[in-house]
Parts: structure tokens; sequence; C-alpha cells
């Protein structure tokens, strides 16, 4: 069953103090619905701190979660609170999950589970109280499978599950958010854009929006510094998606095309529209992302 984070079931999840996953792809506001979720909770006088594993290199990520005493190791000049004690009675987001070395997962969890985190080069522990929220645009079955998470965190994270769909599901969503950009870039740089004209907006919802919101987001953004007034037409989009048509993604198959070819083309199209992104293929296509791997390497095989 698909899940779908509407302001209900976040402010659901917000009432609890349990730990919740969020999976999306690229853009799809996981770092939003986190901070909703934070915002919404008693926590919210509280500090939110986000922590991207895919952006701490792999010898700092340690020191980062559970901080250090100074002279921990060459380096360590002066002592650092980790980011369970800067986020303490407070919520963390451990973003990109999935990239947080495979080494350190188990002292992770370890200190999920105690609920006390001890500095590197200290005795001591500390307690903490904090609410964590975890990110991934993998979906995480398959980095369980491939050994890139272990099971035992993923699960202990895993209390709620919020599966943030592409844009590309869920176009009906693109006015409302197209309305909130025009209103934050009016006032950002004094522009008076009125409104998308419909024919615009038919473009926007014919596009397949491989950044997700984040892109709708610099589109409109550039679109209303170009229009600065009246309405956002077609010609003020980038080129690209001025041109896009809306497709209803159909599929033209050649006359004699078998059965083993229309799927190998079914499976190719799923993939560029969803940017190669095999676990989407999968959910799209309703296969197992295994069938699409085993697919895939035999059609490389064919030649
Ligand atoms: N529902 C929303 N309302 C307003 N802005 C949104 C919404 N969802 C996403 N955005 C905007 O889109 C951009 C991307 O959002 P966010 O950083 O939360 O995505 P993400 O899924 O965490 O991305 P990544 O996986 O790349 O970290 C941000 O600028 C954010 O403000």
């Amino acid at each position: 069953m698909r899940q779908c984070a509407t302001c209900a079931q976040l402010s659901l999840i917000a009432s609890t103090d349990a730990g919740a996953l969020i999976t999306g792809e690229s853009g799809t506001g996981k770092e939003v619905a986190a901070r909703t979720i934070h915002e919404l909770s008693t926590r919210a006088s509280q500090p939110f701190v986000a922590i991207n594993a895919a952006a701490i290199p792999e010898g700092l990520m340690e020191s980062e979660i559970f901080g250090h005493e100074r002279g921990a190791f060459t380096g360590a000049v002066s002592s650092r609170a980790g980011c369970f004690e800067q986020a303490d009675r407070g919520t963390l987001l451990l973003d990109e999950l999935a990239e947080m070395p495979i080494a350190l997962q188990p002292k992770l969890l370890r200190v999920l589970e105690d609920g006390r985190v001890r500095r590197l080069g200290s005795a001591r522990e500390a307690a903490f109280d904090v609410r964590v929220i975890a990110a991934t645009n993998r979906d995480p079955m398959t980095a369980v499978d491939e050994g890139k998470l272990r099971a035992d965190l993923m699960y202990r994270l895993n209390v709620f599950s919020i599966v943030l769909p592409a844009l590309r599901e869920r176009t009906e969503d693109i006015p409302l958010l197209a309305r909130h950009f025009i209103h934050l870039f009016n006032h950002k740089h004094g522009a008076e854009v009125h409104a998308m004209r419909e024919t615009t907006m038919d473009r926007l919802q014919a596009w397949h929006w491989p950044g997700n919101v984040r892109e709708l987001r610099n589109v409109i953004e550039r679109s209303v510094v170009i229009a600065r007034h009246g309405w956002i037409e077609p010609s003020h989009l980038p080129p690209h998606i001025g041109a896009a048509k809306p497709t209803g993604h159909s599929l033209e198959l050649p006359a004699h095309t078998t059965l083993a070819e229309a799927e190998r083309l079914l499976i190719r199209t799923t993939l560029e529209r969803t940017g190669n992104n095999k676990a989407e293929t999968a959910r799209l296509l309703g296969l197992d992302v295994k069938t699409i791997r085993n697919k895939l390497r035999s059609w490389a095989l064919d030649g």
C-alpha cells in the first residue's frame, strides 16, 4: 500500500514521540516533512538538527554523530557535541540514512536504544532525549538487500513509514505548490505576478519533474523573475518545459512487436521517465526490483 504524507498523517505522527522513516526521490520534500513533524510536535520550541550522511566525509562522520573531546584524534583542537547532544529535547533528522557507513550503524543503533551517547575520547556517557526521523531517497528494503543498510537499524527507525510520491505522480498538487511559490518569489523579487496562465499550467503538469518539488520551485522562481507582473505564459518557462506536451505517457509499439520486445520497451521507457530509478520503475510496473535488475542484466548480455 502506498502511503502519502498528508498533513493529517504528519500531525498524527507529530502527536507521538516515535521514530519515522521518510522515503522519496530527491527533492520530494523529505526534509520539509521532517520539519513539519517537528513543528507540529511538543518539541517545536527545541532544536531541529539535520545531518546529511551523504554530505559528510566518512572520516568525520563518527565525530559529527557522537561528538568528540579535545585531543580525541589529530586535529581535535577543541571538544564538540555530536548531533544527539545538539538536538537534545528536540528532533534529529538523519538524512540519507542509507549512505551512513555500514561500520557505524551498529554503534548508532546502540546509542538510539540506550538513549545515551559517549563522545569520542570521553569516558563519560551523556543521556539525551531526542526524537529521531530518518530519510532516504533509496528504497530501504533494497538498501538492506544490498548490504548498505542494517535491517535492525532500519526497523528501529521505521516505526512510521512516510512515502513521498514523485511530483509526476501527484500532478494535482502542482497548482497549489505553484501558487505558494509565486507568492514566495513575488515577495523575494518585488514582482507582481498574478498567476499561471492555464496553458502554462498544462505544460507544468505534462513535465515529468525529475528534480521534483525542488525543480518546480526553481522553475517558478525563474518564471516570476522573467514575467515580473501579470500572468506567467508558456514562453516564460524554460524551453524544455514550455515545449512539454501532455502525453499521457502512451507507448507506441511498432507493428509485429513481440511480447518480449514490448516488455523491454516498457521497462526502458519507464526507466527513462523515472530518471533510471529501478525501485520506482519496479513499483510503477508492479514488479519486484530484482526482476528489473535480472532483465537488465540479461539484456546487457544479449547485446
Ligand atoms: N510541500 C512543500 N511545500 C513547499 N516547498 C516544498 C515542499 N516540498 C518540497 N519543497 C521545497 O523543495 C525543495 C526540496 O525539498 P527538501 O529538501 O525537503 O527535499 P528532499 O526530499 O529532502 O531532497 P533531498 O533528498 O535532495 O535532500 C526545498 O526548497 C523545499 O523548500
